[in-house]
């Protein structure tokens, strides 16, 4: 699904690369957590699956594809079948919970009737029924950060990748949210999700990827959070 081989970026004038000579394979269906201090190179190892930014050396492959030789205008329909999740959740302000998430599969193009089943279905998933017509400012951060992954996953995509999805939120409706992106990983989704939280990366014993420094330092199955920040 991905696979990193010797990647390094290092971003105009800086002299010190902010991932360096990372490989890695990360399969279908599985939950990785990307744990790190601050500037260690989390968010870059994301934005070059997406290809918000390129490698500066090596090769990055989502689904199969090289992204190196990827054409700007394939771009838009790889990140398609990608969910993005973040810490400060990104809703429309002046939409309703049900036209946030409507407006994901508006843009791709989806069919007003597929659209009108879809979005109820999701947000019963997320468990938000009920607050279809809800403004997300009326809504507290857990719920606004459900909306936000009803919205990543109801083009049921391949990949979620989630940013400290709970950055700002309790611990208890931390554990809400992940068991959440757990049950949306058990339908098969791949989950990367980079965080800063102990509690939850201890407690669910997934893949956990180190980054210290742009170097990926540990790779563990069922691992633990590790390290001292
Ligand atoms: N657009 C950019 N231009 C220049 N340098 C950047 C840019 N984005 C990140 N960096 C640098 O690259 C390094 C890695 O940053 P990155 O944001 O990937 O770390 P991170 O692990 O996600 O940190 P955090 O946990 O704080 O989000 C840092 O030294 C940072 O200053």
């Amino acid at each position: 699904m991905i696979r990193f081989d010797n990647v390094s970026k290092t971003y105009p004038r800086q002299s010190r690369p902010a991932l360096r000579d990372v490989s890695l394979d990360i399969e279908k269906g599985e939950f990785v957590f990307l744990v790190g201090s601050s500037g260690s190179g989390k968010s870059t190892f994301m934005r070059l699956i997406l290809r918000e930014e390129r490698a500066s050396t090596g090769a990055v492959h989502v689904l199969g594809k090289d992204l190196a030789r990827m054409s700007n205008w394939k771009v838009p329909h790889m990140r398609r079948q990608l969910g993005t999740v973040f810490q400060d959740f990104r809703l429309l302000p002046n939409k309703t919970v049900a036209q946030n998430v409507a407006f994901a599969q508006e843009v791709i193009g989806k069919p007003r009737g597929e659209i009108r089943k879809a979005v109820p279905q999701v947000l019963d998933l997320v468990g938000l029924g009920g607050k279809e017509d809800r403004m997300p400012g009326e809504l507290s951060g857990g719920e606004q950060q459900r909306v936000a992954i009803a919205r990543a996953f109801v083009n049921r995509p391949m990949l979620l990748i989630a940013d400290e999805p709970t950055g700002n939120l309790d611990p208890q409706t931390s554990v809400g949210i992940m068991k959440l992106l757990d049950r949306i990983n058990r339908t098969g989704t791949t989950v990367i999700m980079a965080t800063h939280d102990q509690n939850i990366v201890d407690q669910m014993r997934k893949r956990v990827i180190e980054l210290e420094k742009g170097r990926l330092v540990r790779d563990q199955a069922r691992g633990v959070y590790g390290y001292q920040h």
